[in-house]
């Protein structure tokens, strides 16, 4: 496994290639949501004949909300179910939700059965995780883990420590991982390896030192 860096530290990255740098965080947004509608489509372990996007309303779910749309516009089945409240939805998550409107991406709500469905695309939390996870969070991930359906996670899976690997209150159990720009140091312990599967790492220009001179 190539370098890990701490669930700070990537925040802090993220934000220098935004703030500092410059990179608009709709940008990485699409970047991101590119790269793992990719990982999806080619990852054999993935059946996407019906998939669901558990959203959370942060930057995670806006990634989730990108492979929603990128699924829909190439064919593929697919719906999302938001968990949270849409009015409290970060920025990008709300321009990420009117394009997906304009592709009239169907919405389903906590009731919905999730057998029905052959993968489930986790977009809950990512390195925004900042307390054990209950309420309708914990509901739908183990209602997800206990599904069918396989697990495709955005990040980190929602509910394991980043840092630590740990499980904080319930996690999900992925069969694989589209991680952004580096693993998080947590996601490459042996105890984490139940929760996310085979660990994809997604370059997206996020910023990783100047580039070395050229000889
Ligand atoms: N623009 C960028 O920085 C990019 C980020 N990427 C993706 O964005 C997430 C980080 O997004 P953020 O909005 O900071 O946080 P999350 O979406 O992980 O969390 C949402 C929100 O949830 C709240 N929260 C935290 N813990 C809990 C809890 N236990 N129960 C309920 N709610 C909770 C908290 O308010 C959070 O703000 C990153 O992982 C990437 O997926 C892009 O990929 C690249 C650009
Ligand atoms: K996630």
């Amino acid at each position: 496994m190539s370098e890990t860096i701490s669930v700070e530290e990537s925040r802090q990255l993220d934000n220098k290639t935004i703030n500092e740098i410059g990179i608009p965080s709709m940008v990485l947004m699409e970047r991101a949501g590119l790269k793992i509608y990719e990982d999806m489509i080619h990852n054999d372990d993935l059946d996407l004949s019906n998939t669901l996007i558990l959203a959370g309303t942060g930057n995670n779910g806006g990634d989730g909300l990108v492979v929603a749309r990128l699924l829909s516009t190439h064919g593929y089945k697919v719906s999302i179910l938001t968990v949270g409240n849409p009015d409290h939805a970060s920025d990008d998550h709300k321009k990420q939700q009117h394009i997906c409107d304009y592709y009239e991406i169907p919405k389903v709500f906590l009731n919905e059965r999730f057998d029905n469905y052959t993968t489930l695309v986790d977009a809950l939390f990512g390195s925004g995780l900042s307390r054990n996870v209950g309420g309708d969070f914990a509901t739908v991930i183990d209602k997800a883990n206990a599904s069918d359906a396989k697990i495709h996670a955005i990040d980190i899976p929602s509910g394991l420590n980043g840092d630590t690997g740990e499980v904080m209150g319930t996690a999900i159990e992925a069969t694989s991982t589209s991680t952004i720009a580096y693993a998080k140091e947590g996601m490459v312990k042996a105890a984490a390896k139940p929760y996310t599967g085979k660990i994809f790492v997604d370059d997206i220009g996020i910023y990783k030192g100047l580039v070395a001179e050229t000889k």
